[in-house]
């Protein structure tokens, strides 16, 4: 049986102070994640896609609902905890990639190994193996300023998966490449799912990279307004993708 990687029920983030003007940013949100799907998440500016990431991974605390990920209830650990929990089940790729510039690839793709105590003989393994499953292999001694931005992002990937995370957050990670940069790396990330069943829950603008996901929720006004699921190639999810963001910009012109 497949497992849940991420339960979200019933989720919901209030910004501001009672008393004060309150921001109901999500309004009850629930989705599942199951083992080795990949998930996006679209919708208009300021949607709340952004806040259900930071709450999915930790970073922020939800107002009400659960969140589980793999198996354990994130809502209602202690803060100490949470940084450990978030150091060992998540892995991030941010779209500005967050790359130590003083670090080599290999010691920025070693990071969250070399965190958590882990040998540098245990280590060595991991990151050959990662930066293979990337296509990176031959950029390990270089810095990241001498490196494409396709490589430094291939590289945040190597990092988000080399400690094997129950799942990958992805907040926008083709959002500073040019368009065969963001090709390569969506198929790097499809191999991956695909091929090591990795999870991963992806915001994203961009129809394109949508298109590889296997399902795509749409947020709106802090609510799930509508799920799709690919059952095509992925040319015609890409279609499909479409229409629901057409949906949304002739609702904003009425
Ligand atoms: N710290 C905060 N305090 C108050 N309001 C906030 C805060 N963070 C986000 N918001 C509001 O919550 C709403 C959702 O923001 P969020 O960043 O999640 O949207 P988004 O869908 O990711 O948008 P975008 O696509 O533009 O990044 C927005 O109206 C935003 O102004």
């Amino acid at each position: 049986m497949t497992q849940t990687v991420v339960n979200v029920q019933n989720v919901k983030k209030v910004f501001g102070k009672r008393n004060e003007n309150q921001f109901h940013a999500l309004n009850g949100v629930s989705f599942q994640i199951k083992e080795g799907e990949f998930v996006g998440v679209m919708g208009p500016s300021g949607a709340g896609k952004t806040t259900l990431l930071n709450v999915v991974s930790t970073l922020d605390q939800a107002t009400g609902g659960l969140i589980e990920i793999a198996g354990s209830n994130i809502t209602n650990m202690k803060q100490s905890h949470l940084s450990d929990f978030r150091s060992k089940k998540l892995g991030f790729i941010f779209q500005d990639f967050n790359l130590l510039e003083n670090l080599t690839i290999y010691e920025n793709i070693a990071l969250p190994l070399s965190l958590q105590g882990v040998s540098s003989r245990q280590i060595k393994p991991s990151v050959q193996e990662v930066a293979k499953k990337l296509g990176i292999e031959g950029i390990l001694e270089k810095y990241p300023a001498t490196v494409s931005g396709g490589q430094k992002q291939r590289a945040a990937a190597a990092r988000a998966l080399v400690h094997e995370p129950a799942i990958i957050l992805a907040d926008e990670p083709t959002g500073a490449l040019d368009s065969k940069n963001a090709k390569s790396l969506m198929e790097a990330m499809t191999h991956l799912n695909h091929n090591h069943n990795v999870s991963i829950m992806l915001v994203t603008h961009d129809p394109f990279s949508a298109s590889y996901c296997d399902r795509i929720l749409f947020i709106q006004d802090g609510e799930l307004y509508k799920e799709i699921q690919r059952d095509g190639t992925r040319s015609e999810f890409h279609q499909s993708i479409l229409h629901v963001l057409a949906e949304f910009a002739s609702a904003e012109e009425e």
